[in-house]
């Protein structure tokens, strides 16, 4: 394994935090706001989170080796620690600076998207289209870390700033040059991002989400547009879809910032959509791409994927490739693992979705973009996640009675709550549904309905491969559940 680099703390603090002379020669190994991870000569950023304050943390990170505490100017430590204390108006800003120092390569062509819903698609879209024009693309989100080289998986989609900027360093010095990641609300607000050099940022669109974490729909659309008002630098390129109500708010700012606005979508004047024909499980659509006519079949049902795609294509030309390049890549995208996925096709003839819906808008349309392809009844299976916004229970429970001709109630990832009040708060909004907890049984259940011509959808856990109950991770897979229920069925 390649050894940390070593960083003198004067070096990493720069002129951000004066240090005396002999605090400034300390030698740093590593950087990480969590106790548990430090290791010898690691500097450890006592952080005020949600659940605790990291000051509480500092004697321990001290006793397994720390040589330096980067803390809140107004944090009070218990005991004088014995290792130079950093003191920073807010830390979290601190520490992704100090990341990036430490971590100093990053893909010459690194572009981020945000958005309620299309950040992992856009950001796998993109790296795919890098693919297709030559160069080694890389993802970083929700998925995990995708290199030309493999991928892995990673817990969250917008990772923390020590680990985040230890990937982009990585995947530098293994000559990645161009890469997308996701910038979630939460990874904007905590300054996860902070520190990242973009030549492009990308917005799909804003809707209901995290309202458990954002006092309000202001705040949280105010943590998205970090990306453009600090983080994007001021002459690189904002690429906004065009047909969503924020659009021409994010274009706003970003022209505020003096950065180059390329639009997109049927309201686009960069990239517009003339047409979309859709066909089963591909789409035609004619294009203007900067005034020059060009059409392509994108391999991929949903609007909503004909968005993303024409996201994902304006940062590609943002970091340089030729737009006739960019869009002829499209012919080829496939999509991010679970996101309106056909997994299978019953002997019934019924066929089976996985989607990643798990907020109201990404359900309508999912189940809007499922409806063309429907001869029979619509069918759909979701729950909704504990310790998570609880406002979006009842939205789902209506858009699913809405857009679905069978709705089915069952378990995500319960956490800590209890499961049976999940799904009561969806079912009050959906009457008639049917109430299985087991998701399992509830999947084996929708397949064993399907006749000729139905679809089902299997909404809200798309990729992920385990179900979190009271804080255990037990294996379970949306593809697998699916796969067996219809082995069932034949071997019946
Ligand atoms: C609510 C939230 O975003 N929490 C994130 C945040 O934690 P926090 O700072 O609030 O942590 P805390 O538990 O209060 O602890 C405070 C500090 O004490 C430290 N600590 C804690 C315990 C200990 O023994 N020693 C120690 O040093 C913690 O490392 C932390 O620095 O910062 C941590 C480090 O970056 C994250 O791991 C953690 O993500 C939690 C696990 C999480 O579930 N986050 C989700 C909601 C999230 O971020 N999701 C977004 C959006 C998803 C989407 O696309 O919709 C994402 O980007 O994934
Ligand atoms: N542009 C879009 N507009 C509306 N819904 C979408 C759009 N793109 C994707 N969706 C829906 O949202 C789901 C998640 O898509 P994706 O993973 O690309 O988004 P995301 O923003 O990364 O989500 P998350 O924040 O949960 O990681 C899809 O499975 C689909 O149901
Ligand atoms: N990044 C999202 C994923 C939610 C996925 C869904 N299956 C759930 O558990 O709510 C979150 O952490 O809020
Ligand atoms: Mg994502």
């Amino acid at each position: 394994m390649r050894r940390n680099p070593v960083m003198r703390l004067g070096d990493l603090a720069s002129t951000e935090i004066p240090l005396a002379p002999d605090a400034a020669a300390v030698e740093i190994t590593g950087l990480t706001a969590d106790s548990r991870a430090v290791q010898p000569g690691f500097l450890f950023a006592a952080l005020k989170g949600v659940a605790a304050d990291g000051v509480r943390f500092a004697p321990e990170a001290v006793k397994r080796g720390a040589l330096a505490l980067l803390c809140a100017t107004d944090s009070s430590l218990a005991e004088d620690p014995g290792v130079p204390v950093l003191r920073a108006e807010d830390p979290r800003i601190a520490l992704a600076h100090f990341a990036a120092r430490f971590y100093p390569r990053q893909p010459e062509k690194l572009v981020a998207v945000t958005g309620t819903a299309g950040k992992t698609s856009v950001a796998v879209f993109a790296r795919q289209i890098f693919a297709a024009a030559g160069f080694g693309g890389a993802s970083i989100g929700t998925i995990g870390v995708v290199a030309p080289w493999g991928a892995e998986y990673g817990s969250l989609t917008t990772p923390d700033p020590v680990e985040l900027h230890a990937t982009l360093d990585r995947l530098a010095r293994e000559g990645v040059t161009h890469a997308a990641l996701e910038a979630s609300s939460h990874g904007l607000d905590q300054h996860r991002l902070d520190g990242v050099r973009l030549v492009a940022a990308g917005f799909t669109n804003l809707g209901r989400d995290h309202m458990d974490y954002h006092p309000t729909v202001e705040d949280y659309f105010a943590a998205k547009m970090r990306l453009f008002a600090e983080i994007l630098p001021e002459g690189a390129t904002a690429v906004i879809d065009a047909d969503g109500p924020y659009a021409e708010s994010v274009a706003t700012i970003a022209r505020d910032r003096q950065q180059q606005v390329v639009s997109v979508g049927a309201a686009g004047e960069g990239i517009r959509l003339i047409s979309m024909t859709p066909a089963d499980l591909h789409q035609v659509l004619k294009l203007d791409v900067f005034g020059e006519s060009m059409e392509v079949d994108l391999p991929l049902a949903g609007g909503f994927q004909a968005s993303n795609a024409l996201v994902a294509a304006g940062l590609a030309v943002a970091a340089g490739i030729a737009p006739a390049a960019a869009i002829a890549a499209l012919a080829d995208l496939e999509g991010a693992p679970g996101r309106l996925e056909k997994v299978g096709i019953t002997p019934s003839g019924g066929a089976v979705f996985v989607d990643y819906a798990h907020k109201p808008d990404a359900l309508d349309h999912a189940l809007a973009a499922l409806r063309p392809m429907t001869r029979g009844r619509l069918i759909v299976v979701f729950g909704a996640g504990g310790d998570r916004d609880a406002g979006k229970r009842p939205l789902m429970g209506e858009v699913a009675s809405r857009r679905a001709d069978v709705v089915i109630v069952t378990d995500d990832n319960p956490r800590s709550e209890d499961p049976a009040a999940i799904r009561a708060a969806i079912l009050a909004a959906a009457p008639g549904a049917i109430e299985i907890g087991d998701r399992r049984r509830a999947i084996a259940e929708a397949v064993s309905m399907l006749r000729e011509g139905d679809v089902l959808c299997v909404a809200g856990k798309g990729h992920e491969a385990g179900q979190i109950v009271k804080g255990v991770v037990h294996p379970f897979s949306d593809h697998e559940a699916v796969s067996d229920a219809i082995a069932r069925g034949v071997a019946a």
